[in-house]
């Protein structure tokens, strides 16, 4: 049980530290953006509270909830000193439902990033996929940035759209048409990262299109830079 806690104990510094890589890539507003991350090995993850200020987020303010969305209280005691604030006013973020789905049907998946980041919210508003035009495209995403379909919250709706979406795809991240971007990694680092990629991908893009039609790259080549960003870039 210990080394569960202290698993959770660094997994939420872990989650509440990359909401300032949200704000830092200016990816969010207010409080309407969340990062969650699996616990590995068991069926937990954890999340931002809803309605929570960036500024005023802590380890012990982040959500642990099962991976149907259900706070799991009492997670508070792990080596590196109390980690759970107990507070039962704080409810877990209003997107948990999406990442808990994800997390249920993508067990390869690590970490979530929900955003409305501009441009990528605005190809989503037009329910258009970002074509892939870019090199860094190729690398990052294997292809264009699909848009997933128009969903309601709070059900399932949305994570079905998300996982739908994505299993057919080498994308990691998801434009839900009329709503925003949500990525996912193996890590929630690497979900934060395919969030910032993609705002930028789709800025970039959004600007080629104001000076003409971008050039299409061969499918051959896209799989070519994805293979070798994948597999060897950084390595
Ligand atoms: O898209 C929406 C609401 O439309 C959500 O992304 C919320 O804006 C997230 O807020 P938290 O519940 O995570 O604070």
């Amino acid at each position: 049980m210990s080394n569960l806690l202290d698993t959770i104990a660094q997994v939420r510094r872990e989650v509440c530290e990359l909401h300032a890589e949200l704000t830092r890539y200016q990816l969010v507003v207010w409080t309407a953006g969340n990062v969650s991350g699996r616990i590995p090995g068991h069926d937990l993850m954890v999340i931002k509270p809803s309605g929570v200020s960036y500024d005023d987020l802590t380890p012990e303010l982040m959500v642990v909830t099962d991976l149907y969305g259900t706070p799991v209280r009492g997670m508070n005691t792990g080596s590196s000193g109390t980690v759970d604030s107990g507070n039962p006013d704080l409810s877990p973020s209003s997107d948990t439902a999406a990442h808990a789905y994800v997390y249920r049907h993508m067990p390869e998946v690590g970490g979530v990033v929900h955003t409305h980041s501009t441009y990528a919210t605005a190809w989503a508003a037009r329910g258009e996929e970002i074509p892939c035009v870019l090199t860094m495209m190729g690398d990052e995403f294997g292809g264009p940035i699909p848009v997933g379909p128009f969903a309601l919250i709070g059900d399932d709706s949305i994570g079905q759209g998300i996982v739908e979406t994505l299993k057919n795809s080498n994308s990691p991240a998801v434009l839900m048409q009329n709503h925003g971007p949500f990525t996912i990694g193996k890590s929630a680092r690497e979900a934060v990262k395919a969030a910032v990629m993609c705002e930028e991908v789709a800025r970039t893009v959004h600007i080629s299109r104001q000076l003409g039609e971008p050039l299409p790259i061969d499918q051959a080549k896209i799989e070519s830079l994805y293979d070798r960003y994948q597999n060897v870039y950084g390595r």
